[in-house]
């Protein structure tokens, strides 16, 4: 079977193409800082026994224009995976918000996307652009089956005091307004690597994925206990663009001080807050090189965004009732030795100790970065946030999962 994964995440779309249910990754592609003046794509492609590389600096204003290149890059003679459009069989969408309805992956159906444009202004930096993703998708591969992949699926089994909000009961009966959470594919993966890395079916551990969008997991077993992010994408951490955890009162206060309308306070707080926000860059390798130059805005922010991340930590320990380990995942988490350093500072008395030189090694697989002597385990766990997708989209197809998983690249 030929499956196309598309993920779109708030500043890039990632892409995978698969054979399965060998798991074997044909094609990986990612196209970064979309919409904005640097934007990067990179096309892998393995085909007899070869890998081709084409990475290219261009511009494409948004998600629907990026996938519009990558269905050329696919099909074209020189970097393309196939000769012809039907010969993709299936295609796997990562949809961010799929509120309580869904818990597994699920064949878009018209109801499906009712329910997920119901659900626009809740994840808007996400769920607009997962829907036109479909549409395309549904336009150029006619005869492709489509999937839906929900982030808020793996959060479904949080439990009722971890995920309502003390606001009269009616608005939870009426009108579902609980928490979610988000990146769950994402918490999903990571954390059954590192389950199966520490051989520990029953391991307690956070996961912390931090990418444009940050989020933070309490995972016991192999199931959410709570996560940062609630009834939207907005809660939690500090993001790229988006500020986290807000006292509700600065909301009400800006929307009587400066008379901002609704649409305006999403604005702000999705688009111009986060460390866009606090240095006027919301990509971490742009803060990185304001710490260089000893900026000081920037030393706040990421002084800010490393407190803000110990907080969870020490929360969701508590929690958990005990921590093996804790997982950096995601863009920032996976490739800023300097913030996980700075975030692991003065841990000790939870059993976290990170060692330096460890953690400033460079590798594309699981690897371990505490020091012997911690008690609890710091692991940078690379997501693959599309293979997760390609499984469940399998297992959708064949009620079965596919054979054990191979090694990814
Ligand atoms: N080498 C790096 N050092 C620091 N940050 C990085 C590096 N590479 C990527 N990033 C960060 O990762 C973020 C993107 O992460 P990613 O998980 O791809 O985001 P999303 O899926 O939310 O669009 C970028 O904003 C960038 O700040
Ligand atoms: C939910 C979310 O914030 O996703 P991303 O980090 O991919 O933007
Ligand atoms: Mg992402």
């Amino acid at each position: 079977m030929n499956i196309l994964i598309i993920n779109s995440g708030s500043s890039s779309l990632k892409y995978q193409f698969f054979k399965m249910p060998e798991q074997k990754p044909l094609c990986v592609g990612i196209i970064e800082r979309i919409g904005k003046e640097n934007c990067f794509i990179r096309h892998k492609v393995l085909k007899d026994g070869i890998e081709k590389l084409t990475e290219r600096t261009f511009f494409v204003r948004d998600h629907a224009e990026g996938l519009q290149n990558v269905v050329q890059l696919l099909t074209d003679a020189e970097t393309g995976i196939i000769d012809k459009i039907s010969e993709i069989e299936v295609v796997g969408h990562r949809v961010v918000h799929g509120g309580e309805d869904f818990t597994t992956a699920v064949m878009v159906t018209e109801e499906v996307k009712e329910k997920i444009r119901s659900l626009f202004s809740l994840a808007p930096l996400h769920n607009p652009v997962n829907y036109k993703c479909i549409e395309i998708a549904e336009k150029t591969f006619p005869d492709a089956k489509q999937i839906a992949v929900f982030d808020t699926a793996f959060h479904q089994s949080m439990p009722e005091y971890a995920f309502r909000y003390a606001i009269p009961e009616k608005y939870y009966s009426e009108m579902r307004i609980r928490a979610y959470g988000f990146h769950g594919t994402s918490h999903k993966f990571v954390t059954a690597e590192a389950m199966a890395w520490m051989k520990k079916p029953d391991a307690k551990i956070i996961s912390i994925h931090l990418g444009n969008g940050c989020s933070i997991t309490a995972v016991d077993a192999g199931k959410s206990l709570d996560t940062s992010m609630g009834f939207g994408p907005l809660s939690g951490l500090i993001m790229g663009t988006r500020s986290g955890d807000i006292d509700p009162s600065v909301i009400l206060h800006l929307l009587r001080q400066e008379k901002k309308t609704p649409d305006e306070m999403d604005i702000l707080l999705n688009k111009q807050s986060g460390m866009a926000g606090l240095t006027g860059h919301s990509d971490m390798r742009d803060v990185r090189k304001l710490l260089e130059m000893g900026n000081y805005d920037a030393e706040l922010a990421a002084d800010m965004f490393a407190y803000r991340i110990k907080k969870y930590i020490g929360s969701y320990a508590a929690v958990l009732n005990g921590l093996d380990a804790i997982i950096f995942t995601a863009g920032v988490g996976e490739n800023d030795a300097l913030m996980r350093e700075r975030v692991c500072r003065d841990m000790e008395f939870l059993g976290l100790k990170i060692d330096m030189e460890l953690n400033k090694a460079k590798s594309e697989q699981i690897k371990e970065i505490n020091a012997t002597d911690s008690t609890v385990k710091i692991l940078v766990v690379p997501t693959n946030e599309e293979f997760e997708i390609a499984r469940q989209s399998y297992e959708l197809l064949n009620e079965e999962p596919p054979c054990e998983q191979i090694e990814l690249y």
